[in-house]
């Protein structure tokens, strides 16, 4: 068409084009008009109509009640199907480089997805199967989910709380949906498992730990709520990823943090003044002082300090009595400890403190316990000749003198420390895959001990210091092995098995929080800690522990928690501390004698049976 003919357009066209183009605006219109739902929160997000996932924009979270039920950063439909088209191809990488089991996230995404929808039968199924998925929910899966976790995202699970959120997480709190909630795990990602900072990815380890602490603890699991305090990340490679889920933002620091986890902490214990809450994988410059701030004003724990301390502790005076000596030769063991972080130092406290009591918990018994530890860190030996020493290491530097005198000083080198100590027990919790390598384990044979003790407890299994097989061929079937990720016992031929006991947290914390939570306890005491531990470490039988079986397995998980849960009210009731829960006063709690008290926990462990429904209108 030549321009005089378009600028002869008739009037009758013009006429079409302007009416065709405002029915066109007038479809969009169309378009744009809300949608009325009849529905808010959670039950928005589990309907497939009307979930936008992530693309709810901020004002509609607030309006639908949704504020807390989804990760901080929105999206627009691009980037979800980006992250999702993400994920899809990244099934051909993990085929190739994947875990050692290829299988694992495939099955992970199965069992996710019947946990989504059917809630009895998932537990049903992980229950009956604790010793095959534990690892699948648990480490070192999980481990795999949180490092995939923007991909794997799909139904969201558990509440998110921001730095954005300040001022309003009293409120938003009330987004969940359940009136009452009895566990709630929580962790700011810093430092998940041995993988470092995962920022709002760190959320699948809450999930994690409480399906332990469903299947294991019988804890109800439309009771539990796994948070995430999302207060940025100081990890680059997601800092720059334009998928991440989290706040694209360096840590909070100092009293801004602080103020963050204080008032998340107000806020659920406000709506839920008899909750129990597990601190889970905050870096370890927090750990400590989260602890300290807390421990005293509210029913809290931190897992990684004090329930790896007690795990390490049941395991070590198994080691003892695999040695034929009475648990009473704690204190005399050399025990060389690789790792000064929250789980080094949590286990160094509480064995110092173990070995103390043992010794009368005089004075000269406390500095008699201290010399039985050597403590090496990224710098290698702790000794008082360090500068700017870390003040919860300070208790384990060895005296310069002393050390040199063993010929040793100041940064010595792991294997050093090993050929000048010739330890008992060499411990891990590093986080630093391989570290007990060819040349420490050739000089752990010259250990004084007559069954020499290896504890590699870092996580996933890919940062375990070393694996069963290279302990084991190594330094043969006599020693006692531990590792915190499962591995499986090691064939050395000639019909010798070398066992492989898994040393993991998990065999304490749903105790502990079942204990806590049946005993109504407003604190959980050092008292209580050990009483869990010391359970654990009387539930192997001596012809166990000879066999170098010093952790039951995991499928009498649920037999031990209940024992460790009973364990820990008695120690409520000796402190006086019991203020009972549901019908079980105070006063009736203390009566029951030892059946009674194991009867009563074990009755108030959710079982996943279907019960009868029936529809009543509000
Ligand atoms: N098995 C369990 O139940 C259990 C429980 C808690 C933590 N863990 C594992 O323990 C590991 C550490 O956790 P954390 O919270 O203490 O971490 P962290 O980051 O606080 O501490 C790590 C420590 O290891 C030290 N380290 C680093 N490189 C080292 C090297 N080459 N030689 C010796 N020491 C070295 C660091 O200096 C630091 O002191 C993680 O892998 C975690 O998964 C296991
Ligand atoms: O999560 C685990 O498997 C144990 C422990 O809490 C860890 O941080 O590694
Ligand atoms: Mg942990």
């Amino acid at each position: 068409m030549g321009i005089g003919n378009t600028l002869r357009l008739s009037s009758r066209m013009l006429h079409r084009r302007i009416l065709y183009s405002s029915a066109r605006s007038f479809t969009t219109t169309e378009g744009h008009r809300p949608t009325i739902v009849h529905k808010r929160s959670l039950d928005i997000l589990h309907d497939p109509w009307f979930n936008k996932g992530t693309a709810f924009t901020m004002t509609e979270r607030d309006r639908l009640d949704l504020r807390g039920l989804l990760p901080p950063s929105v999206m627009d439909s691009e980037q979800q199907i980006q992250r999702f088209m993400t994920d899809l191809k990244r099934l051909e990488e993990q085929a190739r480089d994947g875990p050692s089991d290829p299988n694992a996230l495939a099955k992970w995404r199965i069992l996710n997805r019947l946990h989504d929808r059917n809630e009895t039968m998932y537990y049903k199924v992980l229950i009956a199967n604790i010793e095959e998925y534990a690892p699948i929910v648990y480490t070192p899966t999980v481990g795999l989910v949180c490092q995939n976790y923007s991909g794997l995202f799909r139904r969201p699970r558990g509440m998110y709380f921001s730095s954005e959120d300040r001022g309003e997480m009293m409120s938003m709190v009330y987004n969940w949906p359940a009136e009452q909630v009895d566990m709630i795990v929580v962790t700011d990602g810093s430092r998940i498992l041995g993988l470092g900072d995962l920022g709002i990815h760190g959320i699948g380890i809450s999930v994690g730990k409480l399906d332990l602490y469903v299947a294991a603890a019988g804890i109800n699991p439309q009771r539990v709520l796994p948070v995430m305090i999302d207060v940025g990340t100081n990890n680059e490679k997601l800092l720059k990823d334009p998928l991440y889920l989290g706040l694209q933002q360096h840590r909070l620091e100092n009293d801004e943090y602080i103020e963050v986890i204080d008032e998340f902490m107000e806020a659920v214990f406000t709506r839920w003044p008899h909750v129990i809450v597990q601190f889970e994988d905050f870096q370890s410059k927090w750990a400590f002082k989260l602890l300290q701030r807390y421990r005293s004003r509210y029913r809290m724990f931190n897992d990684d300090v004090q329930g790896t301390a007690g795990v390490a502790i049941a395991g070590l005076l198994g080691a003892v009595r695999a040695q034929g000596r009475p648990m009473l030769d704690f204190p005399k063991m050399k025990i060389v400890v690789a790792g000064a972080g929250s789980a080094g130092i949590g286990v160094l406290n509480t064995a110092r403190k173990t070995m103390a009591r043992m010794l009368g918990n005089t004075e000269t018994a406390f500095e008699s316990a201290q010399s039985q530890f050597w403590v090496v860190d990224a710098q290698g030996l702790i000794t008082e000749g360090r500068d700017n020493i870390d003040p919860e290491a300070l208790p384990f530097a060895r005296k310069t003198k002393e050390m040199e005198r063993q010929g040793l000083k100041e940064g010595a080198s792991l294997v050093e420390v090993v050929r000048e100590v010739k330890p008992d027990v060499l411990l891990g919790l590093s986080a630093v895959g391989g570290l007990f390598s060819k040349e420490v384990l050739e000089a752990m044979k010259g250990s004084t001990s007559t069954r020499p003790a290896i504890f590699a407890m870092s996580n996933p299994t890919k940062n375990a210091e070393c694996t069963a097989q290279e302990a084991f061929s190594i330094l043969g079937d006599n020693i006692i092995f531990a590792s915190g990720s499962p591995f499986k016992n090691v064939d050395l031929g000639n019909g010798h098995v070398g066992h492989c006991n898994q040393g993991n947290n998990m065999y304490l914390f749903p105790g502990i929080g079942l204990g806590v939570l049946l005993s109504g306890t407003p604190i959980v005491s050092d008292g209580m800690l050990q009483a869990a531990a010391e359970c654990l470490a009387a539930y192997m039988s001596e012809e166990e522990v000879l066999k170098g079986i010093i952790y039951p397995p995991i499928s009498r998980i649920r037999d031990i928690t209940k024992r460790i849960a009973a364990a820990v009210i008695k120690e409520a009731i000796e402190e006086d501390l019991v203020g009972g829960y549901r019908e079980m006063d105070a006063r009736e709690l203390k009566k029951l004698n030892e059946e009674e008290l194991m009867a009563y926990v074990e009755n108030n462990m959710w079982s996943p049976e279907y019960p009868t429904l029936v529809y009543k209108d509000d």
